[in-house]
């Protein structure tokens, strides 16, 4: 089965209402591939400013993040309800930045990826390696430990509303992209993993997608392999080359 490809654009901590009303109206005037499913993560803040500007059939509206607590006591948080009131259908979970900065472990992200999925939301749940876990040969266990985590909590159909993105630490915001051949390598494995320890046809069926200082430059090559079904950009999923990205295959 062919895998649609898919392009996620994390805006992260930035925008204003402005920067984000101009965001959309470049991507409503744009000619995009049709083929290609396009979501874009603004600040959670943004939400429904992006998604009452959208006009374009294929680009949904995802958050960067959703608690797993239905509703209650946690300052600070939005539920899953919350988004699905508002529309979103999608969120974005696990992001390195989260893992690191903010403390998530590989079992909170699952949590989470578990509750948002019983909500009715979509995931991108994303996975990586740092420098060091790079340097010392441990890439492939870090990310399989990663999966194990999440593949404890998730059944085999919720598999097919989960988008799974490879994000090398070492490869976000700095302008150092891994190779076409360091990206298959874990994309590769993160298949045989799906394969061996999920079914043949999650393997198959789920869209892996590469993130780390993806541009309009170095997304043709990289959107040439095999088992690269689609990007998560960052900081170039806030100018106009966006478009370049979402268009990589035409
Ligand atoms: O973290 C990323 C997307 O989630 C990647 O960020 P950059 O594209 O800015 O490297």
């Amino acid at each position: 089965m062919a895998r649609k490809f898919f392009v996620g654009g994390n805006f992260k901590m930035n925008g204003t209402k402005e920067s984000i009303k101009s965001i959309v109206k470049g991507l409503n005037e744009a000619q995009l591939d049709s083929n290609v499913e396009v979501v874009i993560a603004p600040p959670s803040l943004y939400l429904q400013l992006a998604q009452d500007q959208l006009s374009k059939a294929n680009v949904e509206v995802s958050a960067q993040n959703v608690y797993d607590k239905p509703n209650g006591a946690y300052t600070g948080e939005i539920s899953v309800a919350q988004l699905k009131d508002s529309g979103i259908k999608w969120t974005i979970l696990g992001h390195s930045e989260r893992r690191t900065i903010l403390g998530e472990s590989d079992e909170v992200v699952a949590s989470k990826t578990k509750a948002a999925l019983d909500g009715g939301l979509s995931v991108v749940w994303c996975c990586g390696e740092s420098l060091e876990e790079r340097e010392g040969g441990n890439t492939i266990a870090v990310i399989e430990k990663q999966l194990a985590a999440l593949a404890a909590k998730i059944s085999g159909d919720e598999w097919k509303k989960i988008v799974v993105a490879y994000e090398p630490i070492w490869a976000i915001g700095t302008g150092k992209v891994a190779t076409v051949q360091q990206a298959q390598e874990v994309h590769a494995a993160i298949r045989k993993f799906l394969r061996a320890n999920v079914s043949e046809a999650v393997a198959d069926e789920t869209r892996i997608l590469y993130g780390g200082s993806v541009n309009g430059k170095n997304c043709k090559d990289l959107a040439k392999e095999a088992d690269i079904d689609g990007f998560l950009v960052g900081g170039a999923s806030l100018k106009p080359e966006f478009v370049e990205i979402i268009n990589s295959n035409l």
